[in-house]
């Protein structure tokens, strides 16, 4: 089997994408899955200035972001516009390289780290229309160097130095959200373990001819802590779905979007909302992004805080150790991860 998974006979996204064709149908979404954006209503993501978070009122905006919607647009981060557009500058050179040379930093069947397309795991899965680098950044002990690109020349370096940067303003948010809470600031941080990972994933999201059809990224949550996403500078793609409704999370330049994951619902005692998301694609552009996730240690149990359990509030999930892999399994049976981690409450507790 090739490493990218893709086999020879078929064309890759990218010829696809670049021939304008019809694309397969491992591509299309169907069904109702795939809703279509209603922009009849214009709900705003939240901004939020990182450099306010010393005040209440900025904190309680915080806590209204992820309470009610689970994501919002950070400003006054601290990294310059021009700053953020070097970091996209070096993913648009890694993606430009011929197919060969990426290849060099394959994923290997069966591997989570690496460059390629959709991990296959079922015949009725339907594919990303999208490219990804996917890299591990810490614990720096279990980065693996054979797998980040050395064309452009200054990739590792500015992978280093954005991830660095990107760690100690996730830490930061995650004290502040135990902040908002009334609860001490470590409250969270202290369930990520002494050495917690950090994943970064460069995607590219090819232009395709049935945008009506095809997504470049199905619906999920991120089963992480949080999500730190850089996105493209002009093209939009990412949408989250709020009230039921699909809505654009705007193109601002100097902003990073900041997501809520799956393991932050679980240690607030669903009191933060994990956002679903998706990316769709579009005929004209194509688009990228950087995701930066951060998780709890694998063997570190995380859970509801204790502090957030009470008669109104009884605990809504049990406490688990390495949500990655449980998360992992339930995408191969097309479960959703956080039921499965949910405690049965009597109705009359509702
Ligand atoms: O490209 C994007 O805007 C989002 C990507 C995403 O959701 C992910 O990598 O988990
Ligand atoms: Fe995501």
């Amino acid at each position: 089997m090739q490493i990218s998974e893709e086999k020879s006979e078929t064309k890759s996204v990218k010829e696809m994408s670049m021939d304008g064709d019809e694309p397969p149908s491992q591509y299309v979404v169907t069904g109702s899955s795939f809703g279509s954006k209603d922009s009849s209503t214009f709900i705003p993501i939240p901004i939020i200035d990182v450099s306010l978070l010393s005040s209440q009122t900025q904190l309680h905006k915080l806590r209204s972001a992820l309470s009610s919607v689970g994501c919002f647009q950070a400003i006054g981060h601290g990294m310059s516009g021009s700053y953020l557009d070097k970091i996209r500058e070096v993913a648009k050179q890694f993606f430009a390289l011929p197919e060969e040379e990426k290849q060099k930093y394959g994923r290997a069947v069966n591997e989570s780290e690496g460059y390629g397309n959709d991990r296959i795991v079922s015949d009725k899965q339907v594919l990303d229309w999208s490219y990804r680098l996917t890299l591990r950044v810490f614990p720096e002990a279990k980065r693996r160097l054979s797998l980040w690109p050395k064309n452009p020349t200054h990739f590792s370096e500015t992978l280093e130095e954005f991830s660095t940067k990107v760690k100690s303003m996730m830490d930061y948010l995650v004290r502040c959200m135990a902040r908002s809470l009334n609860l001490e600031e470590g409250s969270f941080i202290d369930q990520f373990g002494e050495e917690p990972l950090m994943l970064t994933r460069f995607n590219f999201y090819p232009r395709c001819s049935r945008p009506d059809l095809v997504l470049g990224v199905k619906p999920h949550t991120d089963r992480s802590g949080i999500t730190v996403l850089l996105q493209d500078k002009e093209v939009e793609g990412l949408q989250v779905l709020i009230d039921d409704k699909w809505v654009s999370v705007p193109t601002i330049p100097d902003a990073l979007v900041v997501n809520l994951g799956d393991q932050m619902q679980i240690m607030s005692n669903g009191i933060f909302k994990s956002i679903m998301h998706r990316v769709v694609t579009n005929t004209e552009k194509l688009r990228m992004s950087v995701a930066m996730f951060n998780e709890p240690e694998a063997e570190n149990e995380i859970g509801p805080l204790e502090g957030l359990i009470d008669e109104t509030r009884p605990r809504l999930y049990r406490n688990v150790k390495n949500y990655g892999d449980i998360n992992y399994r339930c995408f191969q049976e097309g479960k959703i991860a956080l039921e499965t981690v949910k405690i049965a409450q009597n109705s009359d507790q509702k």
